[in-house]
C-alpha cells in the first residue's frame, strides 16, 4: 500500500508511527509545511518526507489527511487536479462533513471520513469510519489499515461527532483520570514514578477485564466491593462529589462544542 499522510502533526505522526511499527505500507509519504521536525523519519525504509502535497498524492493511492480543519479546504483545492480514480481519500478532520469534501473535489472520488485517536501510534486506537457512496466501496481498505493499528468500526456519519468526543477526546479524558489517581497515590505516600505505574496498570487491567470478559463494569465492581469495605466507601464518596455526573457533563459539553465547530466549517 502506498500511503501518504498529508499533515504530519500530532495525529499524523501517531498514524505514521503505527504504520511503521506494524510494517503496514510499501511506500509512505509524510507531508508537512515545514519538514524540519520530521526529517529524521526518512531514515525508515521507504519513507519519503516532503512539503509538496502534490508529489505525495501522485506517488500514493491512499491519502490520509490530518491537518487542522481550517487548512483542509485549501489543500483539497490545491491537489484536486492530480486526484485520479486510484485514490482513496481518508479524512481524519474533526467536524468536516463528507458533503463538504464532495463540494470541493466532486462526488466521484472514494471519500472516507475517519476518527482515530493518538493511541494509533501504539496500535491501540479505536477508529470509527464512514464513507460517501463511492467510499463505501473501499471502506474495507480503511478498515484493514485501521484494524492493523487497533480496532475499527463503521458507523453512520451522523454519529461521527459523538465518536470524536468518546474516542479521540476520550484519550485526554482517561489521561486526566490516570493523572488524578497518580496524585492520590502520591498523597498516600508513593513516589511519583511508582504511583503512575500503579495507576496506569490498574487502568489497563480494568479495561482488559471488560474487553476479555464482555462483562458489564458493575459486575466487575461487585467483585471488588467488599460489603462495608474500603472500595464502596471510596466509590460512594467519589459519586457524592459527582464523579459520574461530571464525566457525563464533560462529554456533553465537548459534544456541544464539536457541533459548534462543525457548523462553522459548513
Ligand atoms: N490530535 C488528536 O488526537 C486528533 C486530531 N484529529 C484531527 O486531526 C487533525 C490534525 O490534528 P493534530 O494532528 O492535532 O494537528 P496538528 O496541528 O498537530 O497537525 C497538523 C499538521 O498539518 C500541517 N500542515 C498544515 N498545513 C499543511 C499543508 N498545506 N500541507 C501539509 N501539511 C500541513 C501542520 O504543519 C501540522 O504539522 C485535526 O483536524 C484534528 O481535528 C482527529 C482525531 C484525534
Ligand atoms: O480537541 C479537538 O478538537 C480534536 C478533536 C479530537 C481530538 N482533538
Amino acid at each position: 500500500m502506498k500511503i501518504a499522510i498529508i499533515g504530519t502533526g500530532n495525529l499524523g505522526l501517531s498514524i505514521a508511527k503505527g504504520l511503521i511499527v506494524n510494517n503496514a505500507y510499501t511506500t509512505l509519504y509524510l507531508t508537512k509545511r515545514n519538514i524540519e521536525s520530521i526529517e529524521d523519519w526518512a531514515a525508515y525504509d521507504n519513507v519519503q518526507i516532503t512539503s509538496n502535497n502534490k508529489e505525495a498524492v501522485k506517488n500514493c493511492d491512499i491519502l490520509i489527511f490530518a491537518v487542522q480543519p481550517r487548512h483542509f479546504e485549501g489543500i483539497l483545492k490545491s491537489i484536486s487536479d492530480v486526484l485520479t480514480e486510484k485514490h482513496v481519500l481518508i479524512s481524519t478532520i474533526t467536524g468536516f462533513h463528507i458533503s463538504h469534501i464532495e463540494s470541493i473535489i466532486g462526488k466521484q472520488h472514494f471519500i472516507i471520513r475517519s476518527m482515530p485517536n493518538t493511541a494509533i501510534s501504539v496500535g491501540k486506537s479505536i477508529t470509527c469510519v464512514c464513507g460517501n457512496s463511492q467510499g463505501k466501496k473501499r471502506i474495507d481498505i480503511a478498515l484493514s489499515i485501521f484494524n492493523r493499528l487497533g480496532v475499527s468500526v463503521e458507523i453512520p456519519e451522523e454519529q461521527m461527532q459523538a465518536a470524536t468526543v468518546i474516542c479521540a477526546s476520550g484519550i485526554a479524558f482517561w489521561m486526566r483520570l490516570i493523572r488524578a489517581t497518580t496524585q492520590g497515590a502520591i498523597q498516600l505516600g508513593f513516589e511519583a514514578e511508582i504511583a503512575q505505574e500503579m495507576a496506569m496498570q490498574t487502568c489497563l487491567g480494568a479495561a482488559t477485564l471488560l474487553v476479555e470478559s464482555g462483562n458489564h463494569p458493575e459486575e466487575e465492581i461487585d467483585r471488588v466491593t467488599t460489603p462495608g469495605g474500603c472500595t464502596i466507601e471510596g466509590l460512594n464518596e467519589m459519586e457524592h462529589s459527582g464523579l459520574s455526573s461530571s464525566l457525563i457533563k464533560g462529554i456533553v459539553s465537548s459534544f456541544n462544542k464539536i457541533n459548534q465547530i462543525s457548523k462553522s466549517e459548513l
